[in-house]
C-alpha cells in the first residue's frame, strides 16, 4: 500500500490558553545512540527513558538483526545484551529504517567496520535522501557500496573490509550524522581514527562513547570547530543510559505555549546541552518569556525544566552558525516568527534542504498558504510576523512524510485565525508519538481524522 492511502489529515484550531506540566519523550539522538552502543558493548546495557518512537523502534529492530538481544521491559524501559565491538553478524533480511536518517546513517558506519555485508532500505522519504556524504569517508575506511540506487541512495548494500582503516576525516558538512558514522566504523579500526568538524554538531556520540569505556578525546577546531579522536578496538562497557527530555520535541508545546494569547506551560526535564539549544537562545533574543529553573545534571547531560508564558515576539536575525544548534527546530521557528512584530531573517538553511523533506520549500509554502509573507533568498527564509495580528490560517498543508512540518503547522493552528489542516499527521510517529495526547493534555484543540 502507498504511504498516501494509509495517510490520516489533522486539524488544529484556536482554543484557550495552554496551561500545564509536561515531560517531552525521550531524545532522539540519545535513544538511537543508546541502542547501537548497547549492540556494540559486551553484556546488558539499561536505558531508561528510551523515545519509542517509529524512528528508534527502527534501530532496535536492526540492533536485534545484526546480533544483539532487545528487551523491552515497561514504559522506555529496555534491555539491550551486546554482542561487542567485531562482534556482529550479518543480518539475514534488508534492514529497513523506516523514516530515519539518522539510525540509517549511524548503523551504516557500524556495518563498515565489520567484515559483514547488510542492506539498508526505508521509506520515500528515506530513499530520497543523500547517502554519498556518509558512504565517501566509509569507502576511505574500505567499506565497499556493492549496490545502491542511483545517486548512491536507498535500498543499499553496504560491505565492511576485513579490518577497517583508521582515517582522519573532515566533514565537508556540518553534521552529527557524518560524524558518528565515521566513529561508529572507526570503533573496530586499529589506531585512532580522527574526525574534524569546522561547525560544532551535537557530541551525543562522543559523550555516550566515553560512557561505555572508549577513549576519546575532543579539542577546539578554529573559531567553531571540533577535532575528535577515537582510539579504536576499545572493549565497550554496558553502561545505564538515562533519556532526557528531546528539546527538539519540547519546541513544540514550548513555541505553541508562547504564541497561544493567556498560557504558561511547564516542560520538564528538557536536554540543555548547549548544542541543542539554538532555538531556545533565538526565542529569549525575540523576547520570549522562557525561564530555566531547577537547572540539574542527569544522564551525563544538563536538564531543566522550561518554565514558558505567553507574551509578545520581535523579529530577529539568526546567524548561519548557530544552524547546527537549532537545525531541526527552523521550522517551529518559522512559525514563531509569523506571530513576531516586524521580520525575522534565518541565515544558512542549505542543510533543510536534505530532510526528511526539503523543509526551507515546505516552510515557505506552508507559511504562504496560511497567509503569512515569506521569502527565500539563497538559503535564508524571512519571514514577516503580524505581531498582534495572528495568521489567517485556514490552509491544508502539504508534509512530504515530515513529522516535523505537521508538527509546526499545527502548532500554528492552535493560535491563527482560522483552522490549520495538515495532510498527514501518521509521521508524528517517528519522533513524537504522544505529540497529540501531550498537545490535547495542555488544552489545545487537536483532531486527527479517523
Ligand atoms: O545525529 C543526530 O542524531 C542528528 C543529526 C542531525 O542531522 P545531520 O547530521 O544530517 O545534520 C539532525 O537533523 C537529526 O535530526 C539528528
Ligand atoms: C532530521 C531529522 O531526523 P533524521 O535525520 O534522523 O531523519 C529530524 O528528526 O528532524
Amino acid at each position: 500500500m502507498s504511504a498516501a492511502a494509509l495517510s490520516r489529515p489533522a486539524t488544529a484550531r484556536r482554543a484557550g490558553p495552554l496551561a500545564g506540566r509536561v515531560r517531552a519523550p525521550g531524545d532522539k539522538s540519545i535513544s538511537h545512540r543508546a541502542l547501537i552502543l548497547g549492540l556494540l558493548a559486551v553484556g546488558e546495557t539499561r536505558i531508561e527513558g528510551l523515545l519509542e518512537g517509529e524512528d528508534v523502534l527502527a534501530t532496535a529492530r536492526a540492533a536485534e538483526a545484526l546480533g544483539a538481544e532487545v528487551e523491552r521491559l515497561g514504559e522506555g524501559s529496555w534491555r539491550v545484551r551486546g554482542v561487542g565491538v567485531g562482534g556482529l553478524r550479518a543480518p539475514a533480511a534488508p534492514l529497513d529504517f523506516g523514516n530515519a536518517g539518522t539510525g540509517s546513517r549511524l548503523m551504516m558506519g557500524v556495518v563498515a567496520g565489520h567484515p559483514i555485508e547488510a542492506s539498508f532500505d526505508g521509506d520515500a522519504s528515506l530513499r530520497s535522501r543523500p547517502m554519498r556524504r556518509i558512504l565517501d569517508p566509509l569507502a576511505l575506511m574500505g567499506a565497499k557500496v556493492v549496490d545502491a540506487a542511483e545517486g548512491g541512495r536507498l535500498p543499499l548494500t553496504l560491505k565492511g573490509p576485513d579490518r577497517a582503516l583508521p582515517i582522519a576525516y573532515e566533514t565537508p558538512v556540518p553534521s552529527a550524522q557524518v560524524k558518528s558514522a565515521v566513529l561508529l566504523a572507526g570503533l573496530n579500526a586499529p589506531g585512532v581514527t580522527t574526525v574534524v568538524e569546522r561547525e560544532a554538531t551535537r557530541d551525543h556520540t562522543e559523550r555516550m562513547l566515553r560512557a561505555f569505556g572508549a577513549e576519546v578525546t575532543v579539542e577546539p577546531h578554529g573559531a567553531h570547530g571540533r577535532e575528535i579522536r577515537l582510539v579504536g578496538q576499545p572493549e565497550l562497557r554496558p553502561a545505564e543510559v538515562r533519556v532526557p527530555a528531546d528539546p527538539s520535541s519540547a519546541a513544540f508545546p514550548l513555541v505553541a505555549a508562547l504564541i497561544t494569547p493567556g498560557s504558561e506551560v511547564t516542560l520538564e526535564g528538557v536536554m540543555t546541552n548547549p548544542l541543542r539549544t539554538g532555538l531556545v537562545t533565538t526565542l529569549l533574543e525575540m523576547g520570549a518569556d522562557i525561564s530555566l529553573e531547577y537547572v540539574r545534571e542527569d544522564g551525563g547531560d544538563e536538564v531543566a525544566d522550561l518554565v514558558v508564558r505567553a507574551g509578545p515576539l520581535k523579529g530577529v536575525d539568526v546567524p548561519p552558525e548557530r544552524a547546527p544548534t537549532m537545525i531541526d527546530e527552523y521550522p517551529i521557528l518559522a512559525v514563531a516568527a509569523a506571530f513576531a512584530e516586524g521580520e525575522t531573517r534565518m541565515r544558512g538553511l542549505h542543510e533543510l534542504t536534505v530532510k526528511e523533506s526539503d523543509r526551507l520549500a515546505a516552510v515557505h509554502a506552508g507559511l504562504v498558504a496560511n497567509g503569512v509573507e515569506a521569502r527565500i533568498e539563497g538559503d535564508d527564509l524571512i519571514v514577516r510576523g503580524g505581531g498582534g495580528r495572528a495568521p489567517g490560517g485556514a490552509a491544508a498543508v502539504a508534509t512530504h512524510l515530515d513529522h516535523r512540518i505537521a508538527m509546526s503547522f499545527l502548532v500554528m493552528g492552535l493560535a491563527a485565525e482560522r483552522p490549520v489542516t495538515v495532510d498527514d499527521a501518521t509521521m508524528i510517529a517517528t519522533s513524537f508519538p504522544t505529540f497529540f495526547d501531550l498537545m490535547g493534555g495542555l488544552g489545545g484543540d487537536l483532531e486527527v481524522a479517523p
